[in-house]
């Protein structure tokens, strides 16, 4: 029997709440290695990982080892020969098997993602779509690739072309603010252009990865192609990233992380490193803008998931002219749409909640006037809650308005030109995203295409269309996922001549 059995079954929050109440019940998760779940090598190392909305324990998960780790690597090296000879065909009807499990399963997946991670239930059941479509987009991808071979000019008989191969085993490393969607973003173009990996969920929102791990087994994706081990980043994440059987890495997570991978990995030039890191993305609102359109948008990029999504617009910069009319309808709109236990989730957990309150005090300190919100309780009971916080009043140098919060926090400031708006923009160490919001056709490209950010969204927020580049400019990142940016991620490219 799966040790996974017991959760499926909790498909409805009610039910899923009610098994967690009774006292001693938990999830307690195993390794899934060689398509097996199996027990890690000291039963006495765990992790434990507390429910957002309570504070009680959700769930248990071992805190893997070196040598789980490498039982883990080598399942995939020994996958890796035969699964990258293994035709298009067959790894697209294994992903596209995949993909069916999870969308019969959806509410499974979506009420264990929101009990783990605190987000809403329709935000997870949005992630659990977006997973979904991770999967069915690289089945698909796979088999309507183009390639192109040429004739060398000058040289009627000699052939050109590009052909590619899959690299070999990868780490996938991801965080906990969209657990599923961010390790499946991964997992699908990883076994579609045929590597192999293990992935390495965080050990603060592991369950669902717990989960994918006997969709693997049901959809038969063959041993050792994937495997999932349970653990913490020094220890697990570290070592995995660090294995020279490991021939690339793709992490998405926190910048201070990023810069420990790419340390830990400088010696080993030939590994493949795709780098998603944080955000501290500004939103720019013009003063030809109705505001019954632009509020929803600022406010939806400020606070969706409470804040944790590194996609999240948490610097507002709007024109003066229309500064006082935006904050006030900013206000109304949180005040009416953004209701913590509603439509906001707690936050994810305590060291996040007093990394978040931290922030807040020291808004508080800088005299920032809190339009809404509060400075949260420094000992909060039943849960990790923080109202949505809209900030003014801070000055441009506060690291208020500098570092990544993460949390349900805005800012609000006031320019008076264009070159101004793109200057406060750009005056960040991050380069992720950011949302334009204007009327002006010609501004939309003038300013766009200056804003250092991987990626633009005008007049609306977190739109997705799988092929094009997603990553980050400066400490945002290194690399582009998506389409044949994932591709490249994931194999290498030789030309050949031939005569
Ligand atoms: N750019 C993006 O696409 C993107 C997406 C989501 C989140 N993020 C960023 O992630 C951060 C929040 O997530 P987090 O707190 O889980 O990030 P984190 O960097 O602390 O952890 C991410 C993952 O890395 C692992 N890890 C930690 N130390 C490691 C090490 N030394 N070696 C290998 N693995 C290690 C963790 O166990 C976890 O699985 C935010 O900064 C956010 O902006 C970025
Ligand atoms: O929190 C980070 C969100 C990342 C989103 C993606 O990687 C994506 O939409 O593909």
């Amino acid at each position: 029997m799966s040790p996974t059995s017991e959760l499926w079954k909790l498909n409805t929050l009610d039910s899923a709440q009610a098994y967690l109440a009774s006292p001693g019940n938990n999830v307690r998760l195993q390794n899934y290695i060689g398509n097996e779940f199996s027990e890690h090598s000291n039963p006495d190392s765990w992790i434990e990982s507390l429910n957002p909305r309570t504070g009680e324990v959700i769930a248990n998960l071992p805190r893997s080892d070196a040598s789980d780790v490498a039982r883990a690597v080598d399942a995939a090296s020994q996958a890796f020969p035969s699964w990258s000879k293994t035709s298009r065909q067959a790894r697209s009807d294994i992903l596209l098997r995949i993909a069916a499990i999870i969308h019969e399963e959806k509410e499974t997946f979506a009420v264990w993602e929101s009990l783990d991670q605190g987000k809403t239930l329709s935000r997870a059941r949005v992630e659990v779509d977006r997973a979904i479509s991770n999967f069915r987009y690289f089945a698909t991808y796979i088999l309507h690739e183009e390639g192109s071979a040429r004739f060398v000019d000058g040289q009627p008989s000699t052939l050109t072309y590009e052909h590619r191969s899959p690299i070999g085993v990868f780490a996938l490393i991801s965080p906990w603010n969209m657990p599923l969607y961010l390790l499946t973003w991964k997992i699908a173009p990883c076994i579609a252009f045929g590597c192999t990996g293990v992935a390495k969920p965080s050990e603060v929102t592991s369950i669902t990865a717990f989960l994918l791990g006997e969709v693997f087994r049901q959809a038969q994706l063959p041993p050792g192609v994937m495997n999932i081990v349970f653990g913490d980043g020094p220890g697990a994440g570290s070592t995995l990233v660090k294995s020279p059987l490991v021939r690339g890495v793709s992490f998405t997570g926190g910048t201070k992380t990023g810069i420990s991978i790419r340390r830990d990995t400088v010696e080993d030039i030939g590994k493949h490193l795709s780098l998603e890191l944080g955000g501290k993305n500004p939103t720019l609102v013009f003063d030809d803008v109705d505001l019954d359109q632009a509020v929803p948008i600022a406010a939806q990029a400020a606070f969706e998931n409470s804040g944790q999504i590194c996609l999240c617009g948490s610097r507002i910069y709007v024109h003066r002219a229309i500064y006082e009319k935006f904050i006030s309808a900013l206000v109304d709109y949180v005040q009416q749409h953004y209701r913590c236990g509603e439509t906001v989730g707690p936050v994810v957990s305590r060291p996040h909640y007093d990394k978040i309150r931290s922030y807040l005090l020291q808004a508080q300190s800088e005299k920032a006037a809190f339009l809404t919100g509060d400075v949260p309780s420094e000992a909060p009971t039943g849960g990790y809650w923080i109202e949505p916080t809209v900030l003014t009043d801070l000055g441009t140098d506060s690291i208020v308005m500098h570092e990544e919060i993460f949390g349900p926090v805005v800012t609000v400031s006031a320019f008076d030109t264009e070159e101004e708006a793109i200057k406060l923009a750009n005056d960040n160490p991050n380069g992720l995203a950011s949302v334009l919001l204007t009327k002006d056709g010609s501004r939309m490209r003038r300013v766009g295409e200056r804003i250092d950010a991987g990626l633009v969204w005008v007049n609306c927020w977190l739109v997705r269309e799988l092929g094009t580049a997603f990553g980050g400019m400066k400490a945002s990142g290194t690399g582009r996922e998506g389409g044949a940016h994932s591709r490249d991620v994931f194999t290498n490219l030789r030309t050949l001549h031939v005569r």
